[in-house]
C-alpha cells in the first residue's frame, strides 16, 4: 500500500445507465497539496469528488484515501470533509446551531468543538447568530467550508467552493485554503475559474468526457502551452501590425480589414515567446513604444481550451 498519498485513484470508472461519467482515471494527490479539477460540464468532476467523499462508490479500479481502500460502503473516510452540490445546511437554524448540531452529530460538546474559531476563519463571526435561510450563497458556502473545518480534515474536498463568492470573500477562502494545506491538509477543488485554479493550486487535473487529459503541475502546463494570444498595445498599431506580418511564428488574430491603419489600437498576436520578443526588439528599433503586453487569456486557459477542443474534434 502507498503511504504517501491522500488520495490514489487508479482506473476508475463509474456509469449512471448509459452515461460513462468516469472513464479509466488516475489521480493522486500528495497531503499538503490543493490540487485543482477543471473540466467542461459534464466532465466528471462532481462524480470524481462525490466517490472522495462517499456519496458514490466507483463502479470498477481501485480508490484509496488517506491510505486505505474505500469500500462498497456509502460513507465518508475517516478524516475527510467536503461537500459537492453546495453544502447540506439547516436553515431554520443559526450558523452557530448548524455547527454545534455538526459536532453533536460527531459525538464532540459544541463548547469545545472549534466554533467560534471556524466561524472566524470563514469570516462568519458577525453573522453566527442569524438564521441559514436568510443567508446569500456565498455566506452557505463559506459556512459549508466552516463545516468542513470543524472535522480538522486531512483531505478536504470542494466542489467550487469559490461560487458566488466576493472577491474579498474569495480572498479569505483562499486564505483558509491555504493555511490548511501548508499544515499538511490535501485539499481537491473543482473550479470553471481558472482565476481561481491559478491563485490556488499547484497542480491540477484536466478532465473531459470522464477522461484525465493532463494531470500535473501547473507550471508544466504553461511552459508546454507553446502559442498564446497577446494583445499588444503600442503607439503605433498600423506599423505593429506590419512589423508582425514578417516575423515567422507570429501571426494576427482578427486581422482588422485591410488598409485600416490605426494608432493606438490593440492587436493581438498569437506567438511563442521567442517570436513575442523578436517583435518587442523590432519595435523598439522602429521608434515605436509598446504601451500595453498581456495575455488575452492564461496559459492554463488556453491549454484547457486545446486540450479540450482536441478530443472533441478526434470524437
Ligand atoms: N446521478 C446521476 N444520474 C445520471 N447521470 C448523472 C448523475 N450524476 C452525473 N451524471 C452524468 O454524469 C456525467 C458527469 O457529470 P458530473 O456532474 O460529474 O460532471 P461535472 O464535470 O461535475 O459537470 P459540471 O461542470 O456541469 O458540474 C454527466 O453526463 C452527468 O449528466
Amino acid at each position: 500500500m502507498n503511504t504517501s498519498l491522500a488520495v490514489r485513484a487508479r482506473d476508475i470508472t463509474k456509469c449512471f445507465g448509459d452515461v460513462v461519467a468516469l472513464d479509466g482515471i488516475d489521480l493522486d494527490v500528495a497531503p499538503g497539496r490543493i490540487h485543482g479539477l477543471v473540466g467542461p460540464n459534464g466532465a466528471g468532476k462532481t462524480t470524481l469528488l462525490g466517490l472522495m467523499l462517499g456519496l458514490a462508490v466507483a463502479d470498477s479500479g481501485t480508490l484509496e484515501i488517506l491510505d486505505r481502500p474505500v469500500g462498497r460502503a456509502l460513507a465518508a473516510p475517516d478524516g475527510v470533509a467536503g461537500f459537492v452540490d453546495g453544502p447540506g445546511l439547516y436553515p431554520s437554524l443559526t450558523a452557530r446551531r448548524n455547527l454545534a448540531a455538526l459536532a453533536a452529530l460527531r459525538g464532540r460538546d459544541a463548547r469545545t468543538a472549534g466554533i467560534d474559531e471556524v466561524l472566524d476563519q470563514v469570516g462568519l463571526t458577525d453573522v453566527a447568530d442569524d438564521r441559514v435561510r436568510g443567508f446569500s450563497l456565498g455566506m452557505r458556502q463559506r459556512l459549508g467550508l466552516a463545516a468542513a473545518l470543524l472535522t480538522m480534515p486531512r483531505l478536504l474536498v470542494l466542489d467550487e467552493p469559490t461560487n458566488g463568492l466576493d472577491p474579498a470573500s474569495k480572498k479569505h477562502v483562499h486564505r483558509v485554503l491555504t493555511r490548511l494545506a501548508s499544515g499538511g491538509t490535501a485539499v481537491v477543488i473543482s473550479s470553471h475559474r481558472m482565476d481561481d485554479i491559478e491563485a490556488l493550486c499547484s497542480e491540477v487535473s484536466i478532465l473531459n468526457t470522464g477522461r484525465v487529459v493532463f494531470s500535473g503541475p501547473v507550471d508544466k502546463l504553461s511552459a508546454e502551452s507553446g502559442e498564446l494570444d497577446y494583445r499588444l498595445v503600442t503607439t503605433d498599431a498600423g506599423t505593429a501590425r506590419e512589423l508582425a506580418l514578417d516575423i515567422s511564428g507570429l501571426r494576427l488574430v482578427d486581422e482588422p480589414a485591410a488598409g485600416h491603419r490605426a494608432t493606438g489600437e490593440a492587436l493581438v498576436v498569437r506567438a511563442a515567446v521567442e517570436a513575442l520578443d523578436e517583435l518587442v526588439a523590432r519595435l523598439v528599433n522602429a521608434g515605436v513604444a509598446v504601451r500595453e503586453l498581456s495575455l488575452v487569456i492564461s496559459p492554463l486557459e488556453a491549454a484547457f481550451l486545446a486540450l479540450t477542443e482536441q478530443q472533441k474534434d478526434n470524437g
